[in-house]
């Protein structure tokens, strides 16, 4: 199975985090995960992940630090989940393709219902 490469942002807006939750017509229903999605061809990681935030948030951000990627199988495709913690700089939050979103405390984060490849990632951020 051909592994898809994505990236995605844990968003820090001072001291809150920023989570968001995929559509119901989307891979993953209503899951919710940290927003990005996949590298295209000549893009770096870090150019990905601020075209993704961009294009699906509307806001700009500024990146902290890169995590340790994650590969998840599921039960029809496979990705490497590469996680940056970010931090928001300017422009008002739209959701273009999400169906909702949450700015909440670091630690009430585990209460989400996460797409599966993301749990390793919130236990690293977690612990920093
Ligand atoms: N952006 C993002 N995608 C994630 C996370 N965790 C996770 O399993 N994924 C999966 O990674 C895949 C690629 O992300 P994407 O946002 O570009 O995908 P997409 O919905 O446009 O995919 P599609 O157009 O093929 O349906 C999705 O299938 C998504 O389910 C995450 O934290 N962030």
């Amino acid at each position: 199975m051909k592994t898809i490469l994505v990236t995605c942002a844990i968003i820090q807006f001072d001291d809150k985090v920023l989570a968001v939750q995929r559509s119901k017509n989307m891979k993953l229903p209503l899951k919710w995960e940290f927003a990005g999605g996949k590298i295209e061809e000549g893009e770096t990681e870090v150019e990905c992940i601020k075209r993704e935030i961009l294009e699906e948030l509307n806001i700009k951000i500024e990146i902290k630090e890169k995590l340790t990627p994650v590969t998840h199988e599921y039960p029809d495709f496979k990705i490497k989940l590469i996680p940056f913690t970010a931090e928001y700089i300017t422009g008002k939050l739209i959701l273009k393709e999400h169906s909702d979103f949450i700015l909440v405390n670091k630690r009430k984060l585990i209460n989400l219902d996460w797409a599966e490849a993301d749990i390793p990632i919130l236990k690293e951020y977690l612990e920093l």
